[in-house]
């Protein structure tokens, strides 16, 4: 990890270092547009085609069977069975009560209008698998679609060297209600998802992480007029720390995004060079004892400390980074974090790591990337919904109205929409 020190500089010493480490975009589109438009047109052949190049493995059936994915469920053990269920009841509960029930207003008397949530009929959720079995994933995608009332709900995940699918996932996948699951990952399965194949419906919005391939690949198919979550691609956070930071602990949370893969990055900032010091230190400490050591490591040679002047400082790095995750690990974590207008989503205090939010706490983790937390949400009940507005009026309300409508129309020379008016209120 890189130090920079941008207490007398600025934040324009830091700009250049705020980049995330991705694959030169021209390139990552149009190998990834090439493969699209070979399963829009291959279908089932190309879908295989690509499974065997990418994964090594192409299923001749895609499709699990009721029984396939009862016999893959019953291999989960007892405690992870519960931890899934404790997580589902969590992620349930935070996204109930997202459901609104909204007003009729009457903007005029007379003229009634008002807006109904109503469930995308399709869906598609990506869950990856390329180097973990994100089984998390499925239940932060299929529970807000349950509770929306979405009515397809079609599942794609990269199968192992054996072409199975992890059997936690497919427990989750019983679960939660998933009325169809799919052997395939990487673009394969998006293009699968968007464009139909013989064997994979065609759906209205793909949802879901994935790695850079999988994430250009969902940018790419919303040009066909499928609709996406949001650009989430590979993991970060940022972790501000001041002085009251346990340093063992915050190394655990950037090094627990660092292991997602060699393209995460994490960052350290705080305004204590000796705090950046022994978080360091932590970080190569437990490096060496994690399995995925190599993938973390070269997270980190991706991955930024830097120290500045004060919170107030950190906060501008950090609103300018816009981060996927925001950990707040300092004694004024509540008045920070009222200051944030960039991130996915906010850790506050010494005892709220990254990872509770990955699993259980309730909270979605599915989030942008990649500097789209400036614009985009994480996935959410809205998500899986639109709102369609309402009006109706009565023949007063229209009388109100109708002078308005026909002055603005008859100005944008349309007059056949001035008609629509005059044509009822003169009868
Ligand atoms: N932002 C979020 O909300 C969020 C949540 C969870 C995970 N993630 C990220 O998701 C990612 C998961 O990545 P992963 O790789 O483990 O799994 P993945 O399922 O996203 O990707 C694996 C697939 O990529 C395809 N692929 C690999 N190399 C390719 C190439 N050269 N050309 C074309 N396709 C290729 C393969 O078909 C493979 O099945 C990680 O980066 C993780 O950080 C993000
Ligand atoms: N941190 C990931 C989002 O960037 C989500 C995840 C799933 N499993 C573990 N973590
Ligand atoms: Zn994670």
């Amino acid at each position: 990890m890189t130090i920079t020190d941008i207490r007398e500089t600025g934040l324009a010493a830091a700009s250049g270092l705020l980049t995330r480490p991705v694959i030169d975009v021209s390139r990552l589109e149009e190998t990834v547009g090439a493969i699209l438009s070979e399963v829009r047109s291959g279908g089932d052949d190309a879908v295989r085609k690509f499974s065997l190049q990418f994964d090594k493995v192409a299923p001749e059936r895609v499709e699990l069977t009721a029984e396939e994915i009862a016999e893959g469920a019953a291999m989960v053990d007892e405690e992870l069975k519960a931890a899934i269920r404790m997580a589902k009841e969590n992620i349930e509960a935070f996204h109930r009560r997202q459901e609104r029930s909204e007003d009729v207003v009457e903007t005029m008397p007379g003229v009634r209008c008002w807006r109904k949530s109503v469930a995308i009929e399709k869906v598609g959720l990506y869950i990856p698998g390329g180097t973990a079995p994100l089984f998390s994933t499925l239940l932060m995608l299929a529970i807000p679609a349950g509770i929306a009332g979405c009515r397809e709900i079609v599942l794609c995940s990269p199968p192992d060297a054996q072409g199975r699918l992890h059997p936690a996932l497919l427990y989750a996948a019983g679960l939660v209600g998933v009325t169809r699951v799919f052997r395939v990952g990487g673009v394969q399965a998006i293009g699968a998802m968007a464009y139909g194949t013989e064997s994979i419906p065609a759906v209205y919005k793909i949802f879901g992480p994935g790695n850079q391939y999988v994430t250009c690949a969902k940018q790419l198919v919303q040009r066909d007029g499928v609709a996406i979550d949001m650009p989430a691609g590979p993991s970060e956070v940022a972790v501000y720390a001041d002085e009251t930071a346990d340093a063992g602990s915050v190394a655990a949370d950037l090094l627990s995004q660092a292991e997602h893969g060699a393209d995460s990055q994490v960052v350290l900032v705080s305004s204590s060079v000796a705090v950046v010091e022994r978080v360091l230190s932590a970080v190569d400490e437990q490096v060496a004892l994690l399995p995925r050591a190599a993938i973390a490591r070269k997270a980190l040679t991706n991955s930024r400390a830097f120290i500045v002047r004060d919170g107030q400082q950190a906060m501008e790095l950090l609103n300018e980074y816009a981060p996927e995750h925001l950990i707040l690990a300092c004694d004024d974590a509540e008045r920070l974090a009222s200051t944030v207008v960039n991130a996915g989503s906010v850790f506050l205090g010494h005892y709220s790591p990254e990872s509770v939010g990955d699993y259980a706490s309730g909270t979605n983790h599915v989030l942008p990337t990649n500097g789209a937390a400036r614009a985009f949400s994480g996935v959410s009940l809205d998500s899986f919904v639109k709102k369609i507005t309402f009006q109706q009026l009565s023949r007063e309300g229209l009388e109100a109205i109708g002078g308005t409508v026909m002055a603005m129309a008859s100005a944008e020379g349309l007059e056949a929409h001035a008609r629509a008016v005059t044509i009822r209120i003169e009868k």
